[in-house]
């Protein structure tokens, strides 16, 4: 491989359309789920396997043609119907244009998985302030966006409905991506309190946690971060993307209607053992060691 050799991380879309499936089709026939991101990486694996448990989609992010080339694999793999609707879900008003269009085209939506998200890897010192804005109104804000116009039509329709969240393992911080991880914890909260406030209306609200998860979103990280993210569990390897959408059907079907303001880790294991470095380990950290 060169430099210029463009890299690839985790499924092609033939690989992916063509994984097991563990749950029985037709699982989610006549609903209509909403992904966001679903142009790439996990969005992706979790619009597949939706659309091969015959769900219509409703899939957003904000790049129309990666969203476009996910839409054909959708109608391919059995889902009858499919709203592409490019939004950025940092604005509050295009979030309710896409409201406005799935309700308009489908009557209806019954789960919502909020996938968009992302950062960049830097040390929190050096993190402008400009930085910081842009991974929390990304990741927290836009969420929320999502989720409260998704509760809302609930709520005023009398219909139940439930969300899942991608966050991150944060619980034991996460150094090289404090905006992220500052971000990924309030919406876990805010998801246990909204489980609480809108359980009378049918709402149930989950959380998922991928770990290392190998996905485009690798491309962010640089080679020798990269190169050490398999030793990050106990598992000692990567997690693949059909194993977050496989905990996301889990918590959105029959088999989650009693899980409600949970979070789900689906990292091998990965906050109990072994360190992740998206930047650089400092020196400090090796003192001492031998080699
Ligand atoms: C966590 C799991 C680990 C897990 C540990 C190991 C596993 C890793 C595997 C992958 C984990 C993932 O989460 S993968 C998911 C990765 N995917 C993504 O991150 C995709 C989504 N990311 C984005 O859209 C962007 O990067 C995001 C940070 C949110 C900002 O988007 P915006 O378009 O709003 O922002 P921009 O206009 O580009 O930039 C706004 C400012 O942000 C800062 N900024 C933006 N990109 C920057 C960069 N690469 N390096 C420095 N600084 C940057 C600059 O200050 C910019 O200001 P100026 O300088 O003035 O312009
Ligand atoms: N892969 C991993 O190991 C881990 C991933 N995660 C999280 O999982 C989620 C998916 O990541 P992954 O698939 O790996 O990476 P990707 O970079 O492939 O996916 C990120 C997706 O989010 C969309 N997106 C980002 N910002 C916005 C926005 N403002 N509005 C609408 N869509 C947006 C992007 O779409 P577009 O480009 O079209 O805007 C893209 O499809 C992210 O939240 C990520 O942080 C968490 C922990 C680990």
């Amino acid at each position: 491989m060169t430099a210029d050799t463009p890299v690839s991380f985790g499924f092609d879309d033939a690989a992916l359309a063509a994984l097991p499936l563990v749950y029985q089709p037709g699982l989610f026939d006549g609903q209509v789920v909403m992904v966001s991101g679903a142009g790439s990486g996990i969005g992706k694996a979790i619009a597949f396997l939706y659309a091969r448990l015959g769900a219509r989609l409703v899939i957003c992010g904000r790049d129309r043609a990666k969203l476009d080339a996910c839409e054909a694999w959708l109608r391919r793999l059995g889902s009858p119907d499919v709203l592409v609707q490019p939004t950025d879900i940092r604005r509050s008003e295009a979030v309710a244009q896409l409201f406005d269009a799935a309700y308009q085209r489908f009557g209806r939506v019954d789960v919502q998985v909020n996938n968009a998200g992302g950062q960049f890897p830097k040390a929190a010192l050096d993190i402008s302030p400009k930085g910081w804005k842009a991974v929390v109104d990304n990741n927290l804000n836009g969420t929320w966006f999502m989720m409260h116009e998704a509760a809302k039509r609930w709520r005023d329709a009398g219909k139940p409905g439930s969300i899942v969240n991608i966050v991150l393992t944060f619980q034991r911080g996460f150094p090289g991506v404090a905006h992220s991880c500052a971000a990924r914890a309030a919406v876990t909260y805010l998801s246990k309190t909204v489980a609480v406030e809108w359980a009378p209306y049918g709402i149930r609200v989950n959380c998922v946690a991928p770990g290392v998860i190998e996905s485009s979103g690798f491309a962010h990280y640089a080679p020798e971060a990269r190169a050490k993210f398999s030793r990050g569990n106990p598992m000692l390897r990567h997690g693949n993307v059909q194993d977050i959408a496989n905990a996301v059907v889990y918590l959105t079907g029959p088999s989650g209607d009693f899980v409600n303001g949970e979070l789900l880790n689906v990292d091998g294991g990965g906050i109990l053992w072994g360190e992740l470095w998206t930047i650089p380990k400092p020196a400090y950290f090796n003192a001492g060691q031998t080699p």
